[in-house]
């Protein structure tokens, strides 16, 4: 009878582990079918209502701004959305690169004005201090909206066509690569609906142009910036004739990225963020932290080996991180 219960036992427990484990992978399923979905342009994915995610490649997730019929206008879905979109893709191990995009005819036309003349910053409450307090929670979220691209430690490769307005200029400005078509225009559009651009663009922008006396005229008259421009200050690294070769030049470049070792990739965006942000000394330091235990990786070896027998990065595994 001791033998009876010990073997009854042991089968709950197996079944509480099957149980669980079905749990597990059934979540994961539900996941990764978030992320396998092939249509990047049939409508948004659910559970979003404003962003269209697929898998086109091994490795590259694909996020594209789908209000097309309201040129991409952010509405208040969509300063959630992208927060949990860049949450779980920062968490997919299958995902190593993400290209971000928007569909129609133009990349974005910035914050939904209607939302924005609903009373979204004008929130009730009993006083001014409360009042305030709503406000300042509002932009600090909308603040993460765009934030969460850059503490995602996968690169994020931006395609603009068409126009990128207002917000959309935030955006990108937390992208780590940009790219766009001859006919895109860029524009920091606030200062003509009245207000400081408070989403990024005045502490980013000035980080990605040289030049602070053009970051300054931008931002201070609105004044609309094209391609050839955009490319000449450094917003852009490329330009592209149409949105398809654009399209085809952002896959190119994010299928290198993915091709490289999420190790090292990873490690270089993270580095990257954090030098930008503090003093060489202190980057230097932080480097030497970092690699201290990423230098462990057998990525290392495995890439080494790969460029000493001249064979391409590309027919290296890399374990998934
Ligand atoms: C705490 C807050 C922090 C955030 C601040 C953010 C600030 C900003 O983003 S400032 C920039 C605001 N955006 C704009 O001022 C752009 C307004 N739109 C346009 O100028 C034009 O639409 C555009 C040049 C982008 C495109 O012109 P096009 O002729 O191609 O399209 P339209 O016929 O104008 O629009 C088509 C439909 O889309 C709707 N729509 C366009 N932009 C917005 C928008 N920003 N918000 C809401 N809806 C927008 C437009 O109303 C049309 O809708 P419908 O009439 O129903 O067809």
């Amino acid at each position: 009878s001791v033998l009876m219960l010990f073997c009854s036992r042991r089968s709950v427990k197996l079944l509480t582990a099957r149980l669980v484990w079905r749990m597990v992978l059934g979540s994961f399923l539900a996941d990764s079918r978030l992320f396998s979905s092939m249509s990047a342009s049939g409508g948004p994915t659910p559970p979003f209502t404003t962003l269209s995610i697929s898998q086109p490649a091994s490795h590259v997730t694909h996020v594209e701004l789908h209000r097309p019929e309201k040129r991409n206008a952010m509405n208040q879905a969509f300063w959630s959305e992208m927060i949990d979109c860049f949450n779980q893709i920062a968490e997919d191990p299958e995902c190593r690169v993400v290209v971000f995009s928007g569909a129609g005819k133009l990349f974005t036309a910035g914050i939904d004005l209607m939302d924005m003349a609903g009373g979204l910053l004008r929130p009730d409450a009993d006083d001014t201090a409360r009042i305030s307090w709503k406000v300042r929670q509002t932009i600090s979220k909308y603040q993460e909206t765009f934030s969460v691209i850059e503490k995602c430690p996968k690169p994020v490769v931006v395609a603009v066509h068409g126009a990128c307005v207002g917000a959309g200029v935030d955006l990108i400005t937390a992208c780590d690569i940009r790219l766009c078509t001859q006919d895109a225009w860029f524009q920091v559009k606030e200062v003509d609906i009245g207000l400081a651009a408070d989403v990024g663009t005045l502490q980013r922008l000035p980080k990605v142009i040289g030049s602070g006396s053009l970051v300054n005229e931008l931002a201070l008259t609105a004044r609309k910036m094209y391609s050839d421009e955009a490319k000449s200050s450094g917003l852009v690294s490329r330009v592209f004739p149409d949105k398809e070769t654009l399209m085809a030049g952002a896959m190119e470049v994010a299928g290198e990225i993915a091709s490289r070792s999420p190790v090292a990739v990873q490690g270089t965006k993270i580095n990257l963020i954090f030098s930008r942000d503090h003093s060489v000394k202190e980057g230097l330091d932080f480097a030497a932290m970092w690699n201290m235990s990423m230098l462990q990786t057998d990525d290392l070896m495995k890439s080494a080996q790969a460029a000493l027998e001249k064979k391409s990065i590309k027919q290296v595994v890399f374990s998934k991180l």
